[in-house]
């Protein structure tokens, strides 16, 4: 049987209703409970509140509630199977906020037909949960930051390789072997080809949920979507850095002393390397801090601390005697026979806590 226009056009609110009232809980929920964020969670509740109170007083709720019928609704069974994909937090608010964003488009262009003053009133609602939807896919991008950083175990400094293809395929690679995260660091490359290289390398390691840092060039990191940017003694101030990165991207800093740590940390380190431990083949220094170092990070620092220098599998059970479970490698990997064992074997060691072969 036709539909009457007007029981259509309440049908096609009623879902629109219920479509954008749960996807701004689905918003409210994580910015309350994952984030803690009382402002973003009290910012969807109200924008929740004033659809509802729109609603209520210019929407026939009887005529919305005749009009529904689920059963009969040919929607309930097309099925795509993106629909069904959400690998992560982050998956779930994006898909949410587009939902919320359609879905008011939709009660504002057929709520004209009914009261254009209300259609003015979802207008605006829209437009703040715009605003809202961005500050919470931002922050949970920090907090998927925070997360993946405060798990990883094994971070790999990675140069630019013969070619984009070889240097994408070992980051490929090494991430399904447990490298946590990737630092280009390739002091022979010209800026353009560093650049080029950091492209490919974030997105490559976002896709599979690594992270990816750029060694000393801030300015590229950010230019390259980087998930951030590490710099020593010698490079740019903590301060400097962090002015150009912002804070949505992750900052870590060398360390070679406790004085050191803790000044990096002050300056809003977001994790720090700590050595050089060892000698070792990619970097030659005039002296070795030793696991002691180690010691003094693991009792005082709170941010992630990255053992780095000369480390190896020979040597790793040195590491986590000091209650370091974080390293920064090249060579472990870089000058293995098989690198993706090595990578491999050095993971499982710093999960398991125990030297394993
Ligand atoms: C994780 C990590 N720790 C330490 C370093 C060393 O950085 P830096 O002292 O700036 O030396 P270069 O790498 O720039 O030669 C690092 N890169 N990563
Ligand atoms: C860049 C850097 N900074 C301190 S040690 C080091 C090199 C790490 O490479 P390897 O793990 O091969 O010693
Ligand atoms: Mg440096």
């Amino acid at each position: 049987m036709p539909i009457l226009a007007g029981q259509a056009t309440y049908r096609i609110l009623d879902a629109s209703i219920n479509r954008a009232t749960e996807g701004l809980r689905t918003l409210e929920e994580y910015a309350r409970f994952a984030l803690d964020d009382a402002a973003l969670s009290g910012n969807f509740k109200s924008l929740r509140h004033d659809l509802t109170t729109a609603i209520g007083q210019s929407v026939d709720r009887q005529r919305l509630i005749e009009a529904r019928d689920t059963p009969g609704d040919v929607g309930t069974e097309i099925r795509e199977a993106a629909e069904y994909e959400r690998s992560s937090p982050q998956k779930v608010i994006a898909a949410a906020a587009a939902r919320i964003a359609q879905s008011l488009r939709v009660i504002e262009e057929y709520g004209k037909t009914i009261d254009a003053n209300f259609a003015a009133k979802v207008e605006q609602i829209r437009y703040r949960a715009y605003q809202a939807s961005a500050s919470l896919e931002l922050a949970a991008f920090t907090n998927q930051h925070t997360a993946q950083l405060a798990a990883a175990k094994l971070y790999l400094l990675i140069d630019g390789g013969e070619s984009e293809s070889q240097f994408v395929a070992s980051i490929q690679r090494l991430a399904a072997a447990g490298v946590d995260i990737f630092q280009l660091r390739d002091h022979s490359l010209d800026d353009r080809t560093l650049y080029r290289r950091a492209c490919v390398g974030a997105a490559v390691a976002r896709k599979q949920g690594r992270l990816f840092i750029v060694n000393d060039r801030a300015d590229i990191a950010v230019a390259s979507g980087a998930d951030g940017v590490h710099v020593g003694q010698e490079e740019l101030p903590a301060a400097a850095a962090r002015a150009i990165i912002g804070n949505r991207r992750l900052l870590g800093i060398s360390t070679h002393s406790i004085e050191q740590a803790k000044e990096a940390v002050d300056d809003g380190a977001d994790y720090i390397g700590c050595g050089p431990i060892f000698a070792g083949r990619t970097k030659q220094f005039d002296a070795y801090v030793g696991p002691e170092f180690l010691k003094q990070v693991t009792q005082s620092i709170t941010v992630p601390a990255f053992a780095i220098g000369g480390i190896d599998q020979s040597n790793v059970s040195e590491v986590m005697a000091t209650g370091c479970d974080r390293i920064a490698v090249t060579g472990a990997i870089r000058d293995a026979e098989d690198p993706v064992h090595a990578a491999k074997t050095l993971k499982r060691t710093l999960l398991s806590g125990t030297q394993t072969e």
